[in-house]
């Protein structure tokens, strides 16, 4: 049997009555670099904030490793759309990221050299190290993008979640998150990443979920991402 770490069973999400989810079943098995596509509003996001907790479902079950979120929240990492942040907060790159540790600080601790290091060593991993005392409202796109990462990464979760991680992005800077990313799963890591670019899906993921308010496909890129799935999971709703 696989080892599936990620099960979601029976999930409809709605705003307002409306639902944007419906009957959603999903299970992701270790250790895969899996893009989640569908055509804009499918609900892509949707899908993984309620995977954190961030929105409250109509119906439906999400475990991890078999239990829900709240315990397993350590273990999970999330790096959230770009736009969705105030990045005028006046706070710099090191700073952020160090805010990936205080999971495992708790709130009350005061971070230890070690916390440092790693803050250090994870803004390194995304180059960025020149930036580090530089304010968060003067940095590109690309760079914005690449502080979230290493953000992410200090936390040394098991699973990573990322809201199109390539969007505003220059191709240098995607090419380093992939690489980055590729790293992760090689490291035995899960990755779900929702993805805009169809062309790219072959090169970068492993498994895909095609997504459109229902499962129009999930499993391994070769079997799962075909033309005849891909025009399915295009058709516009109404
Ligand atoms: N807070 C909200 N209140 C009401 N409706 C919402 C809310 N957030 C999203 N929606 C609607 O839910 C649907 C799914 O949105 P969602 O952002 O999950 O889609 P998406 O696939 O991530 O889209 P995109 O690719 O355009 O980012 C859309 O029709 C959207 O307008």
């Amino acid at each position: 049997m696989e080892d599936y770490i990620i099960k979601v069973e029976d999930l409809t999400v709605a705003y307002e009555k409306k639902p944007v989810l419906w009957d959603i079943d999903l299970e992701i098995p270790s250790g895969t670099l899996m893009a989640i596509v569908g055509p804009n509003g499918a609900g892509k996001s949707t899908l993984i904030k309620t995977m954190l907790n961030l929105i409250k479902p109509v119906a439906g079950r999400i475990s991890f490793w078999g239990n829900p979120y709240e315990k397993e929240l350590k273990r999970i990492a999330y790096v959230p759309q770009r736009g969705s942040v105030d990045w005028d907060f006046p706070t710099n790159v090191f700073d952020v990221v160090m805010m990936g540790r205080y999971g495992n600080l708790g709130w009350f601790k005061r971070p230890e050299k070690i916390d440092k290091e790693l803050t250090m060593e994870a803004i390194e991993k995304v180059g960025m190290t020149e930036f580090a005392k530089r304010q968060i409202s003067q940095l590109s796109g690309g760079q914005q993008q690449r502080v979230f990462l290493a953000r992410a990464l200090v936390q040394d979760a098991e699973i990573y979640f990322m809201d199109e991680p390539f969007q505003g992005v220059d191709a240098k800077t995607e090419e380093a998150i992939i690489g980055l990313l590729k790293d992760l799963r090689s490291n035995g890591k899960t990755v779900v990443v929702v993805h805009h670019d169809l062309q790219t899906v072959p090169k970068y993921f492993d498994w895909v979920t095609l997504l459109n308010m229902q499962i129009l496909g999930v499993g391994p890129v070769e079997d799962v991402f075909t033309d005849e799935n891909i025009r399915k999971t295009y058709i516009t709703r109404n």
